[in-house]
């Protein structure tokens, strides 16, 4: 019987590939011994050297694998390292296998052309790198994150900062705001009796703004129990007492809830009462069925991010006003009020220049308020969990001036120019207007206070039920099956 030592490759180079003959094991071994002494020393050096490489290989992966290993340690994962070791356990078995030549651990990146020929790669590896997040004017690491991870030189994201963010209490909510919409019959009755339901079913203390308090005490003195407040003082520390925040009415109202905390914002669960509700989910003839599912929680939340505006006067160059910044849930626009002439708007994005808006005016939006007033001014609509500041000029006059959205960490400052031939006029939330006179700016950048608004279903559903049912967004006739048609 003849039979042939298997040809081992490393490199694209045999080494061996003796035909033994015959029958006995000691014939064969000499046979052997002879064949393979004249290449012995070749033999040797070519069998030791990939070894070398293989222990080389092996040690790098072990580091490798050590610190993926403490790398998930710090992010409490474990699952890419097991991946990693149970790899390496298959290799290491089959590199001190039966062959006991590694010739794979050699030729593992290496492109094979047939069963035996083998491209010598290994050692064109990329060089590893690492991405983070970085914040302009942060001297020191402690904001930095990973956003990517390096795995076999491909860049990846490791996490999506943007997941469905869901509130669980840990103990029960006690305080309850309720502002409502005004001049509103229906919210009025709505309101006085939400007020008696969550006292003697829940127990809870209420909060109202002062007219509603006065309302509601001219109805009964029953309502005597009702807490409001006097002055901004005390407004500005509601949010250190109130577990949630009860909006009844329109998109308005939920925009005036968000302008009452300038800090942080309790969760705000927006009934509808209002025409069209983009923010508003919750049905109030519900209410009851709604208000005891939030109270025993977890609610589905969508972080609604706000801008925050700072008005720099040139006659008090780079002072911001006293009042501090203007907190925005929607949008700030920059418009030519009353005057008739073009507004001539120059915009920066982190001291870049962007472009010089001349027509009626910019809107710098949120993505919440891409449902509103830069929606009807051509710019798109963006889910308001993801975080970016819309740039949507107002009637621009020029035909290549699209709306851009640019991501969340910029500044913008949007500058009258001395040259300018009138004021601009800047208003929040579609309020308080302020004039800007030439050489004023507004400074806008992400505040870090967004307003967290239960949702009905989650933050997706809403959005889409929103657009579907408020805006009926691409609503047309589905086309009839009969008519011409591909054959
Ligand atoms: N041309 C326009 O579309 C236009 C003009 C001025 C103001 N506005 C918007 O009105 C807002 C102020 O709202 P208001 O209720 O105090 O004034 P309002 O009573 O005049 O209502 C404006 C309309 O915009 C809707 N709206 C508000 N926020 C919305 C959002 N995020 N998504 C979808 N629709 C929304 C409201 O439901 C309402 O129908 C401003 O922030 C601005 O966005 C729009
Ligand atoms: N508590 C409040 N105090 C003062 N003004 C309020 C209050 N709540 C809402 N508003 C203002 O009342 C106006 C109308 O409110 P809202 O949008 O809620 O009602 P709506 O116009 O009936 O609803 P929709 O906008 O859906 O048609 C808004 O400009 C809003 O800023």
């Amino acid at each position: 019987m003849n039979w042939r030592r298997p040809a081992i490759s490393i490199w694209n180079i045999k080494i061996v590939d003796i035909p033994l003959s015959g029958y006995n094991f000691y014939e064969k071994l000499k046979s052997w011994w002879t064949q393979s002494s004249l290449c012995n020393a070749m033999g040797m050096i070519r069998f030791m050297l990939p070894c070398l490489f293989c222990l080389e290989n092996c040690k790098e992966r072990d580091r490798k694998i050590s610190e993926e290993q403490s790398h998930r340690e710090n992010n409490g994962g474990d699952e890419r390292t097991e991946n990693l070791a149970s790899r390496s356990n298959e290799q290491s078995e089959q590199c001190c296998g039966s062959n006991g030549i590694c010739s794979h651990e050699v030729l593992r990146d290496g492109d094979r052309d047939s069963a035996s020929k083998v491209v010598p790669n290994k050692f064109a590896r990329k060089a590893s790198f690492k991405l983070s997040w970085w914040c302009k004017g942060d001297q020191s690491d402690q904001h930095k994150h990973d956003i990517v991870s390096f795995e076999r030189g491909n860049i990846t994201t490791a996490e999506r900062s943007s997941k469905q963010i869901s509130l669980k209490w840990e103990s029960q909510p006690q305080t309850v705001i309720i502002l409502t919409k005004p001049n509103s019959t229906s919210v009025r009755i709505l309101c006085a009796e939400m007020v008696r339901w969550l006292r003697e079913q829940k127990k809870l203390d209420i909060y109202v703004e002062p007219h509603v308090r006065a309302e509601l005490l001219t109805e009964s003195s029953y309502y005597n129990f009702v807490h409001t407040w006097k002055d901004e003082t005390e407004i500005m520390l509601l949010h250190t007492k109130v577990d949630l925040v009860v909006t009844l009415g329109g998109d308005g109202t939920v925009l005036w809830a968000a302008s009452m905390f300038k800090g942080p914002v309790p969760p705000v669960v927006p009934f509808s009462l209002g025409s069209l509700g983009f923010m508003t989910p919750f049905h109030s003839e519900r209410y009851r069925e709604y208000l005891d599912s939030i109270l025993k929680g977890p609610i589905s939340i969508t972080l609604r991010h706000r801008l925050q505006c700072h008005v720099i006067r040139e006659a008090a160059k780079n002072e911001y006003e006293t009042e501090g910044p203007i907190l925005v849930l929607n949008e700030v626009t920059i418009d030519r009020g009353i005057s008739s002439y073009l507004t001539n708007l120059e915009c920066y994005c982190d001291n870049s220049f962007v472009t010089c808006v001349q027509g009626d005016g910019l809107i710098l939006s949120t993505t919440s308020g891409s449902t509103a007033y830069s929606l009807a001014a051509g710019g798109s609509m963006v889910h308001p969990q993801v975080p970016g500041i819309l740039f949507t000029p107002i009637c621009p006059h020029s035909l290549s001036f699209r709306p851009l959205i640019l991501p969340e960490h910029v500044t913008l400052r949007v500058q009258v120019p001395f040259n300018s031939r009138s004021h601009a006029w800047a208003s929040f939330d579609g309020k308080d207007r302020k004039r800007l006179a030439a050489g004023d700016a507004l400074v806008c950048s992400m505040a870090p206070w967004p307003v967290p608004t239960a949702c009905q279903v989650d933050s997706t559903s809403d959005f889409l039920n929103s657009i579907h049912d408020g805006l009926h967004w691409n609503l047309r006739k589905t086309q009839s099956f009969d008519g011409p048609r591909d054959t």
